[in-house]
């Protein structure tokens, strides 16, 4: 298995940056150390809706004995004009809104008349509907204090500092800062596009009506929400036929839109294994596909190389087994590092604990080591197996959160008895 995984991880390289927007860039990784152009925030501004006013006017101001101030205009968010605040004055301002000069605090308007000559206000009265309220007096209730309720220019970052270092991985919180000190674009490495192949005469695509011996194709599903999980953007492309000519022309089809492709079915021993015979030994590439034989449970028969001819036509494939939790469980292990391998983020495997597994396992087969799917408890750090050990028990699959690693030479385990688990969410 780790022969496999680091013949996969050891041929794949991250892929090349691009410059993409914002929200392109969400998840991805930064390449690129990010400065600061201009301060955070550019100027002096108000945390509160209020008044701004000298200290020294309202240095005595009660309820009783208010301080009566002139108020000499509005000040709003984005306003460019401002008015000088002299003494015995005062200017409405807003939250947001720029401290205009002469003023060295800002008291909010509850502790204020609000301008209505009567008791404290509990707000203001809008400015549509009362456009004459940035004008007359207003009575200051209490002192303020030097820079009350000013938020300095550049108290979040200043001008020229490191915002974010190369190797960052974007999340809102991230993509946040890059908008707020006005980057639009960023260098990152880009989401890996991922095209899903399950092949499969039986196949049909669910919605349809199902003719004899035929089931629904739920791994071009599964595998391209997982690939969606992992970071990439996936293509899922239908099944295809068992038919080497048709799955050789489909995947030459989509090579133009791939940075890996993942195939499911047709890789056991059958006459109809489809993606053995379409891949093996195409040319005499030292490159290309080859098939192994994992000594793991479920996920036996497992291929990867490069199709394609040279250049940005060539791509790595991940072919995996065809059995549903096989193909599932195959993507986790394999898959899912391969598209955080190209995106450059880490960790590129899932996090593995070691937990209590109070029922145990009655048996597990010897000479492979065996993912059983689990439910796992975070506040008892236990586990319990959801479902046996078949590959096609897709609503256990469903019903899981976790997978219980049984080494090769398990082949039973006491209830109460310690195993590692990989945690899928
Ligand atoms: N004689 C042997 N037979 C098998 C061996 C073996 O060593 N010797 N290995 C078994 C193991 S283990 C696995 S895993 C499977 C792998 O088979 P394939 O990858 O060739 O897959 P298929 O034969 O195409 O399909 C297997 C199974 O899964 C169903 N399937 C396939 N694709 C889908 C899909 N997209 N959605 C839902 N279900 C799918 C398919 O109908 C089969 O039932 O081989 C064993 N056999
Ligand atoms: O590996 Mo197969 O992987 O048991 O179903």
């Amino acid at each position: 298995m780790s022969e496999h995984l680091d013949d996969v991880l050891g041929r794949l390289r991250p892929l090349d940056p691009i410059e993409l927007r914002l929200l392109e860039a969400q998840g991805c990784v930064l390449v690129e150390d990010v400065t600061v152009p201009v301060a955070l925030p550019p100027f002096d501004n108000s945390s509160m809706d209020g008044y701004a006013v000298r200290v020294a006017d309202v240095a005595a101001a009660s309820e009783e004995f208010p301080a009566v101030l002139t108020v000499v205009g509005d000040i709003a968010a984005g306003s460019g004009e401002l008015p000088r605040v002299s003494p015995g004055e005062a200017a409405r301002i807003m939250t947001g809104a720029p401290l205009p000069p002469g003023a060295e605090a800002v008291v909010p308007v509850e502790w204020t008349d609000g301008g209505s000559g009567g008791g404290p206000a509990s707000g203001m009265l809008a400015h549509s509907a009362a456009p004459e309220g940035a004008g007359g007096e207003v009575r200051v209730h209490r002192p303020a204090a030097a820079r009350a309720h000013v938020r300095a220019r550049g108290s979040d970052v200043g001008a020229g500092e490191l915002a974010l270092r190369a190797g960052t991985v974007l999340g809102a919180p991230q993509i946040s800062l890059l908008a707020a000190i006005g980057r639009a674009t960023v260098r990152v490495r880009p989401r890996p596009r991922v095209v899903v192949l399950s092949t499969g005469s039986e196949l049909v695509p669910p919605g349809e009506p199902l003719g004899p011996g035929q089931i629904y194709d739920s791994n071009s599903f599964a595998l391209a929400a997982a690939a969606r999980d992992a970071g990439a953007i996936a293509y899922r492309v239908g099944a295809v036929t068992d038919d080497a000519a048709t799955l050789r022309a489909t995947i030459e089809d989509q090579l133009i839109r791939a940075d890996l492709l993942v195939t499911t079915g047709g890789v056991s021993v059958g006459a109809y294994d489809v993606v053995k015979e379409a891949l093996t030994g195409l040319g005499d590439d030292a490159d290309g596909v080859r098939f192994r034989k994992l000594a793991m449970q479920p996920g036996k028969p497992q291929g990867f190389g490069f199709v394609g001819e040279g250049g940005r036509d060539r791509a790595p494939l991940l072919a995996l087994p065809g059995n549903p939790v096989s193909a599932y469980v195959s993507f986790e292990l394999f898959v899912r590092p391969a598209i955080r391998t190209l995106m450059g983020v880490e960790p590129v495997h899932r996090t593995v604990v070691s937990a209590v597994c109070p029922e145990g396992v009655a048996s597990s087969l010897p000479g492979r080591r065996q993912f059983l799917r689990g439910r796992y408890d975070a506040d008892e750090n236990a586990v319990t197996p959801v479902g046996g050990s078949g590959s096609h028990l897709v609503k256990a699959l469903a019903h899981a959160n976790a997978l219980i690693v049984l080494p090769e030479e398990t082949t039973s385990l006491e209830p109460g008895g310690t195993v590692d688990v990989v945690l899928l969410d």
